[in-house]
């Protein structure tokens, strides 16, 4: 298949464990829906906070690659992830996509979770703080600081599933009911199957992981979220293969007995809190006592769910921040998708994808050119210069296009 990848000639690769180059290669992928609108828009906005920050000496070197639709488009109609572009995000090791529709039923699986499968991204890290002035449903939205760790390799959504009526549900069920003496299936004729798989050596690299950064930030507590009482091999093993992780590889302590432990921060001399919560009462909890929580680690599907609600705790999934990493590569990404009604209109809030893109920014140690993004961010939001979402909730705001709010960034930097 031709390439039709364009190199950056003045760029350089990123290498896991070398220094980061001045002239990072880093690729992109541009996204359906609005992703034509918030991908320009970030870019504009980051190379202004690196200028900025740097002076010229330090420079990102973008590089397209596609997925998606426009990869259709380019490469031909069934090529929606072609090989060169998961080359490419290896090779390059650091890069950041635009949102990809997946359609419901059936259709493509979702493209967005073949490329952490494929990358291995396990830690799906999105935080969650609120910004001064951004409306929000909540009276104190700035209690609201919480860091979430979904595991995303793994659950219901690896994508093991058969169709009703098809020829290989049949063989599950028959399977299933014969060999395995289930009785439970209520209606086995009509049945599509789904199969959650969670395992040990996932649950504890997601949960050390989460554990890790609540060290190294110096945390007060980390919550396994989980729906154990009922799914009690998958949501259960990960609870308590999450105590286990936080008892014998950070020495933590059972509290009056446990399950509860806690440990001292070797860095900061500060006690960490390991607790859980079942999903379902813990949705109500993070609305009624944000406070209490703090990093999160929990399964696939939950935390899809619990990074939707969160968000809009602090003003909405346009404010929505995240990142894909793995042990050797890391893909940052928004948590919104393609918002397909507002596609090319230039209308949405472009700050999820900017402010991965400042996530970006401080894994690779460039951290003056993210706190200018943040300070720009609270600056323009601080003016009330403001997209739709939030303007339609707020007082005396001025609405701002999708690229207008990039520039009213850059213009407070
Ligand atoms: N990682 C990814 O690539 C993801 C992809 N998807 C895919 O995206 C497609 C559409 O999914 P859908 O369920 O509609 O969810 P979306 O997140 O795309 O949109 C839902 C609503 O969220 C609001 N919203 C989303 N993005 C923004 C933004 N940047 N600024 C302001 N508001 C925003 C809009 O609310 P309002 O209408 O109130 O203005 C929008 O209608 C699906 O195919 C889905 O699979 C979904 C999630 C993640
Ligand atoms: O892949 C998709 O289409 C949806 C993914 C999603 O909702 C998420 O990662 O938060
Ligand atoms: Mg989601």
């Amino acid at each position: 298949m031709a390439s039709h990848i364009k190199i950056p000639p003045a760029g350089a690769r990123i290498v896991p464990g070398q220094p980061v180059p001045d002239n990072p290669i880093i690729p992109f992928i541009e996204g359906d829906g609005i992703g034509i609108d918030i991908t320009p828009v970030m870019i504009k906005v980051i190379d202004a906070a690196v200028d900025k920050a740097y002076g010229g000496k330090r420079k990102i070197h973008w590089m397209e690659v596609y997925a998606g639709e426009k990869s259709t488009r380019i490469y031909g109609p069934d090529e929606w992830l072609p090989q060169e572009t998961f080359a490419a995000l290896k090779e390059y090791a650091v890069s950041i996509k635009g949102p990809m529709t997946t359609p419901v039923g059936g259709g493509i699986r979702s493209l967005n979770v073949a490329l952490r499968q494929e990358l291995d991204l396990y830690q799906c890290v999105r935080p969650v703080r609120y910004f001064k002035g951004v409306p929000s449903p909540l009276k104190h939205p700035e209690l609201t600081d919480m860091v979430i760790f979904r595991e995303n390799t793994e659950d219901i959504y690896a994508g093991v599933e058969w169709a009703a009526g098809s020829e290989g549900v049949h063989k599950v069920v028959d399977f299933l009911v014969k060999e395995m003496g289930v009785r439970k299936i209520r209606f086995p004729e009509s049945s599509g199957i789904g199969i959650k798989p969670v395992s040990i050596e996932g649950t504890e690299r997601l949960v050390r992981a989460a554990l890790q950064y609540a060290v190294d930030n110096d945390r007060k507590s980390v919550t396994i979220v989980h729906k154990g009482n009922i799914m009690k091999f998958t949501e259960g093993l990960f609870r308590d293969i999450g105590y286990k992780v936080a008892q014998e590889e950070f020495g933590a302590q059972p509290i009056d007995g446990g399950p509860w432990c806690h440990f001292t921060n070797p860095k900061s001399g500060r006690e960490i809190t390991v607790k859980d919560s079942i999903a379902d009462a813990f949705l109500q909890q993070i609305l009624l006592r944000p406070a209490e929580y703090d990093v999160i680690a929990t399964t696939n599907l939950n935390g899809d769910y619990i990074s939707d609600a969160l968000a809009a705790q602090v003003g909405g999934i346009g404010i929505a921040p995240g990142a894909n990493i793995s042990d050797r590569y890391a893909c940052f990404e928004a948590t919104h998708g393609t918002a397909p009604k507002y596609a090319g209109l230039d209308k949405v809030n472009p700050g999820s994808l900017i402010l991965s893109a400042e996530m970006m920014l401080r894994h690779l140690g460039w951290k003056e050119a993210a706190d200018l993004v943040i300070k720009a961010m609270e600056a323009a939001i601080g003016d009330k210069k403001v997209t739709y979402d939030f303007a339609r909730l707020m007082d005396g705001a001025d609405e701002l296009s999708c690229s207008d709010f990039g520039d009213a960034m850059i213009a407070r930097m």
